[in-house]
């Protein structure tokens, strides 16, 4: 079976991008999307998004999002910012402001005139059995309006970990040297702590000051990506609600930078970056 495909990027996290309504991908399994994303076998990618059909009604399209290792996610930001520019290119839509149905409801994205899109990526929730994460007998403490939770690592040291969901779970800690973090080792080991019954996406940032991070994540599924829009988004979050950072917020990611901003409890939050279209092709698989 052939497959048109388009890769695209927002800040370097990147992405497979296949139109579900123009091809049937109705038979492919988490081995295929996985020999896809594959680095080295397949094209590569850290995340493969489909553009379907919605079926709810006045929706534009709907989202669906994968994960490098087969596993299906929520919501991803860096795609949300690729499906705008992917479905307004390909001329499939010639709204700039296009609604579209993920996991856990409607977001609402916006083709910027300087080609950016800006993502409301919804209200985060900031109750921690929503990610799920089993925090019983954990150790707690406030900072600011946060709740910081205790993790013990293998090597004994201690954590203090702010929970956000943005539909996707994150943990996220502040660190006082984003590039001399232990990303990779403590990142895998935090994703699949017994604490997230169904994994996280850990985040490490460091804050230059109250209205720029910088911002590395360990992502579930992928590994550290050059970008998490999600991530970045949970960052700010809790950065806000710890008293440490001041809407709007510039994050620095490795692969770039993205602004997100935030007007607090039960608000949306707003995300702004880049989308890149790389390539369009075609793969047998
Ligand atoms: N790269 C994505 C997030 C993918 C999240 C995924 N790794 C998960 O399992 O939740 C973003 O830009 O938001």
């Amino acid at each position: 079976m052939n497959l048109n495909f388009t890769k695209m990027h927002g800040a370097g996290n990147d992405f497979i991008v296949l139109n579900a309504m123009a091809q049937d991908l109705s038979g492919l399994t988490a081995d295929n999307w996985r020999a896809l994303a594959d680095r080295h076998f397949g094209i590569g990618a850290d995340q493969i998004l489909l553009v379907e059909r919605p079926t709810i009604d006045g929706v534009d399209f709907k989202y669906t999002i994968y994960n490098q290792d087969g596993s299906l996610v929520e919501n991803c930001g860096n795609g949300a910012r690729c499906f705008v520019k992917y479905v307004s290119d390909k001329a499939l839509t010639d709204k700039r402001e296009i609604t579209v149905q993920i996991a856990t409801g409607v977001m609402v994205l916006t083709l910027n005139d300087d080609d950016t899109v800006t993502v409301n990526m919804g209200a985060p929730s900031l109750d921690a059995s929503t990610l799920p994460a089993v925090v019983d007998g954990c150790a707690q403490r406030e900072q600011g309006s946060d709740t910081l939770y205790e993790v013990k690592l293998s090597d004994g040291h201690v954590r203090w970990l702010s929970l956000v969901s943005m539909g996707n779970p994150h943990a996220v800690q502040i660190v006082n040297d984003v590039d001399a973090a232990p990303v990779q080792t403590e990142g895998a080991e935090l994703e699949t702590h017994s604490m997230f019954p169904r994994k996280v996406n850990v985040g490490f940032m460091q804050v230059l000051n109250q209205q720029h991070i910088k911002l590395r994540v360990f992502e579930r599924g992928a590994g550290e990506t050059l970008a998490c829009g999600t991530g970045a988004c949970a960052a700010v979050v809790a950065g806000i609600r710890r008293g440490e950072l001041v809407s709007p917020v510039r994050v620095s990611v490795r692969g770039g930078e993205l602004n997100i901003a935030w007007a607090g409890a039960g608000q949306a939050v707003y995300m702004t970056g880049p989308a890149v279209t790389v390539f369009d092709g075609q793969v047998s698989i």
